[in-house]
């Protein structure tokens, strides 16, 4: 795990490290040029060599003052330098005016203009160092006429030029991966495509940001490497601890790295899905999926066939009892029981059963309500060491669209909501996709959090999930985790189906380090399958994935 900055967290860090006198902003500046300039011609090593050409574009603030950073160190190499400035020199920051000042001793500064840059040579290398972390508003016209993907692709026309971004490319914000956008007027189109270049790599500094992993941010940025510019901030190795929840006010990204190194798959998520050598099939707990009527329970069987998969002692499937012969054409491992309603639902759920899963093909109504709530009173007895685990999902949300709060007041902390962004929306109206406005995924789902009581997990491309309190995590299924092919009807299913499994095992980790371990271990059980997937095709390369964790 590995966490993902806000941008005032990362201000906050610089600060605290500037302050306590152990460097100097300007020595910071240095190094985040260095760095990008290491890190550039790793990416392209045909730079390293020889002599090229580069156009710098730099803003008024600190992000600009690294792009005077890089047109010093390039210039060293013996580049042409075009450097062209958004901005007036005399009111840069500090650090950003000496960096300024040293490379007007070698070169010249052009006010940016979109035709003054194209009247130069074309650059083997372009750099964007206009907007960092600071940008607060979106991008003025003319320099989003210059930054314009459209016209950036006609002008680089058959000559490669590389795309370099300093922490990002100018006008995504970091926080939300949202690239803001000027008022429109009431009788424009309502598509509007905003104006934004993207990179072929991004250099971040010190941490990843949200905005990388979120939104937007993976679309625009690239390639995102971490450049280490040898601040050390705070406790971050402990607040990266894996097996443990995210603190409060904190974001980490769902994969197998330890403070931006990788870390064995055995380790994480490994860990999570472990199993104690020896044991009766109870000690690995016992998941019961609630299906519904005929020629509905495909959904159910998925959950179920996942659950069993993922290492649960025992499945069994609820049914309607006028689908219990349909079911019992297709299950053999997973187990079938007959339950007309919540009161049956009581007599047969008894104490040995750890883990509950409801939603997937049950329909929407007052029957699924009363289901609901009967699974929420689920108590695992005297002998259980802590509450049954609930995995919500489809039809158990939207049954409680009409009133939420019912729903709110039964969840419990070892309750898992997993909407996607409908289903979000049906639930969190205020938060949903259209209305978030400024706010960005991760708060969004953290205030939905605090609101149910419980956690809840966002799915999509960008996958967030918030326990109450605050503590989130992101997953990105983008760049070398891109899975497409995973938007497919039923992956969904799957995924309650794969938490519910995880989760029974009485041995399994925090609830909320259970379900990043599903996210997990659902994207890569796409990854290994690749296209043509179908949803049934996942539970079924689960036995490969855990083979491949040994490592
Ligand atoms: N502070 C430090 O010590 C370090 C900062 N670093 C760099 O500094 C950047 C952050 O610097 P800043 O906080 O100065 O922020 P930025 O350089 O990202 O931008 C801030 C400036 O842009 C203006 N601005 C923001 N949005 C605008 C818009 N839409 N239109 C016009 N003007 C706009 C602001 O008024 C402010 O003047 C990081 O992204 C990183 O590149 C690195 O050099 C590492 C060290
Ligand atoms: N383009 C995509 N890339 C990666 N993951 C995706 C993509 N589209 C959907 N997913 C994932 O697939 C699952 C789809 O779930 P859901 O929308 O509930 O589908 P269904 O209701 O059909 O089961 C979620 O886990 C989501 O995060
Ligand atoms: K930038």
């Amino acid at each position: 795990m590995t966490e993902l900055l806000t941008s005032a967290q990362m201000r906050a860090i610089e600060l605290a490290e500037i302050d306590s006198g152990v460097v100097t902003g300007l020595q910071l500046m240095e190094r985040a040029g260095r760095g990008a300039v290491a890190a550039a011609l790793a990416r392209w090593p045909e730079l390293a060599t020889g002599a090229h050409r580069a156009m710098i574009l730099c803003g008024p603030g600190n992000n600009g003052g690294d792009g005077f950073v890089i047109a010093r160190r390039l210039k060293d190499r013996g580049w042409d330098i075009d450097v062209f400035l958004f901005g007036d020199a005399e009111k840069l920051p500090p650090d950003a005016k000496i960096n300024h000042d040293l490379w007007t001793e070698q070169g010249t500064v052009t006010p940016l203009d979109h035709d003054a840059m194209r009247a130069c040579g074309k650059p083997d290398l372009f750099v964007d160092a206009v907007f960092g972390t600071g940008l607060t508003r979106p991008l003025p016209d003319a320099l989003a006429d210059a930054l314009d993907a459209e016209v950036m692709r006609k002008w680089r026309g058959s000559h490669k030029i590389r795309r370099l971004a300093i922490d990002c490319p100018s006008g995504l914000n970091l926080d939300t991966g949202m690239l803001p956008q000027p008022d429109k007027d009431e009788d424009e189109d309502a598509l509007f495509v905003p104006k934004m270049n993207c990179a072929d790599l991004t250099v971040a500094f010190h941490s990843l940001k949200l905005g990388h992993k979120i939104g937007m941010g993976p679309a625009v940025c690239g390639t995102v490497e971490v450049v280490d510019i040898g601040l050390t901030g705070e406790d971050a190795t402990e607040r990266s601890m894996i097996g443990l929840p995210p603190d409060r006010e904190r974001v980490r990204l769902i994969d197998p790295i330890f403070v931006q190194k990788p870390l064995p798959t055995r380790f994480w998520p490994g860990s999570c899905v472990a199993k104690e050598v020896g044991g009766h099939k109870y000690d690995f707990g016992h998941v019961m999926v609630l299906s519904g009527g005929p020629g509905r329970g495909g959904a159910g069987r998925m959950a179920a066939r996942t659950a069993l998969r993922a290492g649960a002692g025992l499945v069994t499937l609820l049914c309607p009892p006028d689908a219990l012969q349909e079911n019992a054409c297709h299950l053999n491992a997973v187990m079938l029981r007959p339950c007309a309603d919540a009161d049956a639902f009581r007599q047969i759920a008894d104490d040995r059963v750890t883990a509950l899963c409801l939603g997937p093909g049950m329909g929407v109504g007052p029957g699924t309500r009363a289901f609901v709530r009967a699974a929420l009173a689920h108590s695992g007895g005297d002998r259980a060491w802590r509450e049954t685990a609930i995995v919500l999902d489809a039809d158990a949300l939207i049954s409680f669209e009409e009133n939420p709060a019912t729903l709110f007041a039964d969840t419990h902390a070892r309750t898992v909501l997993t909407p996607h962004e409908g289903e979000f929306a049906r639930l969190f109206p205020d938060l949903s996709q259209a209305e978030r406005g400024d706010l960005s995924k991760v708060d969004a789902v953290r205030i939905a959090a605090d609101r149910a009581g419980c956690i809840v997990l966002l799915k999509g491309v960008d996958t967030v999930i918030a326990q109450p309190g605050g503590g989130a995590s992101v997953h990105s299924a983008t760049g070398p985790r891109s899975v497409p092919w995973l938007a497919t009807a039923g992956a969904g299913d799957v995924l309650a189906g794969l938490i519910a499994g995880l989760a029974a095992m009485p041995t399994s980790p925090d609830l909320f380090c259970v379900v990043e371990a599903a996210v997990w271990l659902h994207c890569e059980a796409a990854l290994q399958f690749g296209p043509g997937l179908i949803a049934e095709d996942l539970p079924d390369m689960l036995p490969k994935v855990f083979s491949t964790l040994a490592t």
